[in-house]
């Protein structure tokens, strides 16, 4: 019997896209202190009276246009992503999410319950890159639970991969035959989070969004700098599919509230890029390995929408690498490099 279990885990999803449901949801993933990182009775205000009354009728209905009979696609296809990377290991694969269901004292027991003398547990946040509100607060919340139900197994978590040659190449691969269209520009769509995330996550304290060129100039802070591993991403992936610096550009999406998030955002580059001579374009969202309502409502339905009437003639979204080979594959390289 494998003494190692593994948790995939990722952000979560509402049980269902009734209004109910989406306010639980958005309650739990909003009062985080990692996500809006405001002093508690400010977040509260802010996320309990103001936000999710307005948001989770307009999330509902979002919602419901990408929702599957599976249920929502984010949770289906991480599901389908541990079944396809237990194919390949020995060790029980389960899943856990950070906000909403299955929660990660589910995916911890059920371990145990296969194999009461587990002695390792390989966590893997679904992230490529290091933020407070996505990598971050999963491996400190599983560390958390860790402690408060008292495990003996040791706990070790997949630091963020945004520039293993696995995971570009991986990605890489699954944009290339889409990639074979003609088409003007590729823009990287990556989530965005606010500027103040990034300064807070700089230990030096002096160097994200301080220093000019920034992410260009080498510094301990880029282990924990989300713009800095973003960057590096679509640099190397640009590299390996062969494109040139002029026929790529990258931006930020999802953003939400009024503080500065990082630029250039993706909702308000679209409907630029036509009136620029960008008439076909190829999207792509690096930071989700799986798709989800980011991608697949706000990306390929309502960016696509902004972007045609804005004179834009081909629009094309490039899917997550969800289950592709190389990724699942990635995957058990990136467990298996855990020592
Ligand atoms: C990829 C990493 C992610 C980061 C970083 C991140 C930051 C972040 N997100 C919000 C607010 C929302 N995000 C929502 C959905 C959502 N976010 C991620 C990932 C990251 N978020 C995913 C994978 C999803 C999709 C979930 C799904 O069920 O498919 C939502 C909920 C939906 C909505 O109402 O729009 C919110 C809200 C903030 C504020 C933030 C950084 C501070
Ligand atoms: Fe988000
Ligand atoms: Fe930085």
């Amino acid at each position: 019997m494998a003494k190692r279990g593994v948790i995939l885990m990722n952000l979560g999803s509402p049980d269902s896209t009734s209004v109910k449901d989406l306010r639980k949801y958005l309650n739990e993933f909003l009062m985080d202190e990692r996500v809006i990182d405001k002093p508690l009775w400010l977040r509260t205000l802010l996320v309990r009276g103001i936000i999710v009354p307005f948001r989770a009728p307009k999330s509902a209905e979002a919602y419901k246009t990408i929702w599957w009979k599976e249920g929502s696609p984010l949770v289906v296809l991480t599901e389908q992503l541990k079944k396809a990377v237990q194919s390949k290991m020995s060790e029980t694969v389960e899943v856990a999410m950070r906000y909403g269901n299955p929660n990660p004292t589910q995916a911890y027991e059920n371990l145990l319950k296969q194999n009461p003398d587990l002695e390792e547990v390989v966590l893997v946040p679904l992230y490529p890159h290091y933020a407070m509100s996505s990598y971050e607060t999963a491996v400190e919340y599983m560390k958390e639970v860790y402690a408060k139900k008292k495990y003996t197994f040791a706990l070790k978590s997949v630091p963020p991969f945004y520039n293993h040659p696995a995971y570009i190449n991986a990605l890489a691969e699954n944009m290339r035959p889409y990639l074979q269209e003609d088409f003007d520009q590729l823009l990287f769509s990556y989530h965005g989070i606010p500027e103040r995330h990034v300064q807070k996550t700089d230990p030096t304290g002096k160097h994200c969004l301080q220093v000019e060129n920034c992410c260009f100039k080498s510094c301990e802070a880029h282990k924990t700098c989300y713009r800095h591993q973003v960057t590096m991403t679509s640099e190397l992936v640009a590299k390996k599919l062969g494109l040139k610096k002029d026929k790529w550009q990258q931006s930020y999406q999802s953003r939400l509230g009024r503080d500065p998030w990082l630029q250039p955002n993706t909702q308000v580059r679209l409907p630029q890029l036509p009136k620029e001579g960008v008439k076909k374009l190829m999207i792509v969202c690096p930071s989700f390995v799986s798709d989800c309502l980011e991608t697949l409502e706000e990306i390929a339905i309502r960016g696509k929408e902004d972007y045609l009437k804005s004179g834009g003639e081909k629009y094309t979204y490039i899917p997550c690498m969800n289950t592709s080979e190389l990724w699942v594959d990635t995957v058990v390289q990136l467990i298996n490099e855990v020592a």
